[in-house]
């Protein structure tokens, strides 16, 4: 590649190329529109080139898409091509067109999904299957994140801020400079070891090896964008021995987790009344394992056959699959909202006030218990509406995921604005619906690389929005995506990273250090915590900064 990429290059600045070999690129490449300017051979492979001048390697790939679209005037959606090295893209940067893809068609995800997740999360995990499989295992997990349901684990939260909190004191006290990121990231594993699996894993206090296990698969998996593809080749290729072994012992450590909760239930289904049952908090693996229980029920009525003891071997494998992608799925983003809500709190002190203000006012002042009062009464949580709008500002600024789709020849976009009518196709393209570009469309969010909690207050609220005009799309707003594969968690996101800084941004301030800023690139927006690819969209170098108690 390194060969071909300088010669074709070179061939095509100097050269007209032979006609046919023209027209064979074109009957590959449909002459789709909107796009920007396209070179008959490098298609937008200098438009990459531009990415390195201006934006760091490490940037995650989606900022791209709002730079693209304003710099060339693009509008909601465009066609991006950067054959040889990578496929066609289409990039979607608003809420109309972005439903058409994931709740009208809701296609089927892009290979490069699995890809990437399988390896992570292995070939079962909920993120990647499709059809009936998926159908199978969403509705068994479901019943896990209903809301009803996640206001009784309220207090499992309340007792990791709990923890959390000490932790940061401890921190101010040192007076060090510490990654946000990695602390609160022991924080929201311990939520989600205990809200899936009823396991405490205690990281905030110590190491536990299924968390240490995760992480360090995390850490390497090979990581590619257009700016810098080759370092992801290497490390992929490099590191998957690696990660087999360390996949393995994973895989090992979730499953003997799992085997003592199913030998626990067992043991407690045997020796418990049903009012005992009815009083106990149970957690999301325990009301699949109910559906699980149920199914295996049923078919022995139907085939006659006994139950047997003890958990089917495939659905062992496949339940560690998807306990493994609601460690990470559940882990990874909410712990980059905490820590990014942290930094924008310390850089907007008037938005801090307010917030600290409607806390003191609905759980009274902070040194009044105000972890007891959660406990006592989780729906507090829901009377907070500054802090959601905090939280919901937060995830638009910086959306820690979102999805990728793969096109079908049956399936066209349309824009409902646009007269007349005209379709656009999807075949063959890996379609971007990208959260980061539609939280920047300034039709739903003038000034939109501004932090304004208000612009998502409804009418009666004292401090209703700045932006009475701006146009209102529901969808607009889209951190967990929309449509039947959205976010599963999206509801225990919002409720954990909601009590979490409930009971600790009236105590802390936190203050962004950076080392001194040697590339001129390194800072986007105004951020220098700009988005990373680490799994999910992190914030680089982890958020370095320091804690001083207020
Ligand atoms: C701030 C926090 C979170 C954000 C921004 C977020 C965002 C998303 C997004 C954008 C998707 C769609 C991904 C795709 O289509 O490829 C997704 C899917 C998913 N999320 Fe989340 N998520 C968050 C928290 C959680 C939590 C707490 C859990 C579980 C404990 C979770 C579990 C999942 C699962 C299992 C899926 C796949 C659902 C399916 O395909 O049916 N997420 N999330």
């Amino acid at each position: 590649m390194a060969v071909i990429l300088p010669t074709a290059v070179v061939l095509a600045y100097y050269h007209t190329p032979p006609s046919w070999m023209i027209d064979a690129y074109h009957a590959a490449l449909p002459p789709v529109q909107p796009k920007p300017p396209h070179h008959p051979i490098l298609g937008h492979l200098l438009i990459a080139r531009d990415f390195v001048n201006t934006f760091p390697p490490d940037a995650h790939a989606h900022v791209y898409a709002d730079y693209i679209r304003r710099k060339y005037n693009l509008g909601k959606f465009f066609y991006l091509d950067f054959w040889p090295l990578n496929d066609q893209f289409l990039y979607i940067a608003d809420p109309d067109i972005a439903n058409q893809i994931t709740i009208g068609s809701s296609l089927r995800k892009s290979p490069m999904v699995p890809e990437y997740m399988n390896v992570l999360l292995g070939n079962q995990n909920m993120v990647c299957l499709e059809g009936a499989a998926w159908k199978r295992v969403r509705s068994m997990f479901n019943p896990g994140f209903a809301g009803g349901h996640l206001m009784t684990l309220v207090p499992y939260i309340v007792d990791a801020a709990v923890v959390f909190g000490d932790v940061l004191r401890e921190k101010a006290r040192a007076s060090e400079v510490f990654e946000m990121e990695e602390i609160a990231t022991w924080l929201t594993m311990d939520v989600i070891g205990k809200v899936t699996l009823d396991v405490d894993l205690n990281s905030q206090r110590s190491e536990h090896r299924i968390v240490t296990t995760f992480r360090k698969h995390v850490a390497m998996m090979p990581v590619t964008t257009p700016a810098d593809p080759f370092i992801g080749l290497i490390a992929k290729y490099f590191n998957a021995p690696w990660l087999w072994y360390n996949g393995r012992k994973l895989d090992r450590y979730i499953g003997e987790a799992l085997d003592q909760r199913y030998a626990k239930r067992s043991a407690d289904q045997k020796s418990r009344t049903s009012e005992d049952s009815k009083k106990k908090i149970r957690s999301v693996i325990d009301l699949a394992l109910d559906t699980y229980e149920q199914e295996i029920q049923d078919s022995s009525k139907n085939h006659g056959s006994s139950t047997g003891e003890g958990m089917d071997p495939a659905f062992r494998s496949h339940a560690v699959d998807q306990i493994k992608t609601l460690i990470f799925a559940g882990h990874d983003t909410t712990s980059s909202t905490i820590a990014w809500a942290f930094y924008l709190l310390h850089q907007h002190p008037d938005v801090h006030a307010k917030l600290v203000e409607e806390l003191d006012h609905v759980l009274g002042p902070k040194t009044s218990n105000p972890a007891d009062k959660i406990r006592a009464d989780s729906y507090l949580i829901n009377r907070l509406p500054y802090l959601t709008a905090v939280v919901k500002e937060t995830l638009r600024l910086f959306p820690p995921a979102s999805t990728v789709r793969y096109g079908d020849p049956t399936v066209t976009i349309t824009d409902p604005d646009h007269e007349p009518s005209q379709t656009y196709p999807t075949a063959n393209f890996h379609i971007w619906v990208v959260a980061h570009a539609i939280h920047r469309n300034e039709t739903y969010f003038p000034n939109p690389t501004a932090f304004i909690p208000e612009r998502h207050l409804d009418d009666n609220h004292p401090s209703s929005t700045p932006f009475p005009h701006a146009k209102q799309h529901k969808d607009a707003l889209r951190p967990f995506e929309k449509g039947p594969r959205n976010c599963i968690g999206q509801e225990l996101a919002m409720i954990e990273v909601r009590v979490i800084l409930a009971l600790t941004v009236r105590e802390f301030d936190f203050e962004a250090v950076y080392p001194e800023l040697r590339d001129p690139r390194e800072v986007i927006e105004g951020h220098r915590c700009y988005q990373v690819l680490k799994g999910s969209a992190k914030p680089k170098g982890g958020l370095p900064g320091r804690v001083t108690v207020r």
